[in-house]
C-alpha cells in the first residue's frame, strides 16, 4: 500500500509525525506536502495533487492535512472517484472506509493532537469497505459526480 500525504503550511509538523508513523509501520509513503511552515501554500492545490495522483494510480491512498481538515477535503472532492473524509475520531474514521469506501482520510492539524492522528489513521487503514448495501450508495455518489462532470 502507497499513502500520500499532502498538507499546507498549517499541518507540516502533524504530516512529518504521521509520515513518520506509517513509514514505520511498514507503509510506503509518499511526501506531497509542504515542508516549511513558515512558508504559506493554499490547500486547494495540494488536494488537487494528491487527488489527481491518487486518481492516476501512483498512490493507492492518501492523508490530507490542513488547519481543520476542511479546506484540503473540500478540494480534493472535487476530483471524480475522489471520496475524502474529514474526521476528528475514529469510529468515523473506520465507518468512512467501511460505508462509504473512502479512500483520503482529513484531518485538522488544529483539531487533533499528534496521537489522537495516529489513532484516526490506525482506524482508516485497518478497516476495509463493506459493499453489500453500501456499494449501491456510493454508486449513487459516483452517479452525481458524473451528472455534472459530463
Ligand atoms: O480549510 C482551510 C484550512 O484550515 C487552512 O489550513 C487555513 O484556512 C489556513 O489559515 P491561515 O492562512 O490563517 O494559516
Amino acid at each position: 500500500m502507497k499513502i500520500g500525504f499532502g498538507c499546507d503550511h498549517a499541518a507540516v509538523e502533524l504530516k512529518d509525525e504521521l509520515l513518520k508513523y506509517m513509514s514505520e509501520k511498514g507503509y510506503e509513503c509518499v511526501d506531497f506536502g509542504s515542508k516549511n511552515p513558515e512558508e504559506k501554500v493554499d490547500y486547494p492545490l495540494k488536494g488537487q495533487e494528491v487527488a489527481e495522483s491518487l486518481i492516476a494510480g501512483e498512490i493507492d491512498k492518501a492523508v490530507l492535512i490542513c488547519g481543520t481538515g476542511i479546506g484540503i477535503s473540500l478540494s480534493a472532492n472535487k476530483v471524480p472517484g475522489i471520496r475524502a473524509a474529514v474526521c476528528s475520531e475514529p469510529y468515523s474514521a473506520r465507518l468512512s472506509v467501511e460505508h462509504n469506501n473512502a479512500n483520503i482520510i482529513a484531518m485538522g492539524a488544529r483539531v487533533v493532537g499528534n496521537e489522537l492522528a495516529k489513532s484516526i489513521l490506525d482506524a482508516f487503514f485497518s478497516a476495509s469497505f463493506q459493499g453489500g448495501r453500501h456499494e449501491r450508495r456510493v454508486n449513487l455518489i459516483t452517479d452525481i459526480e458524473k451528472k455534472y462532470n459530463k
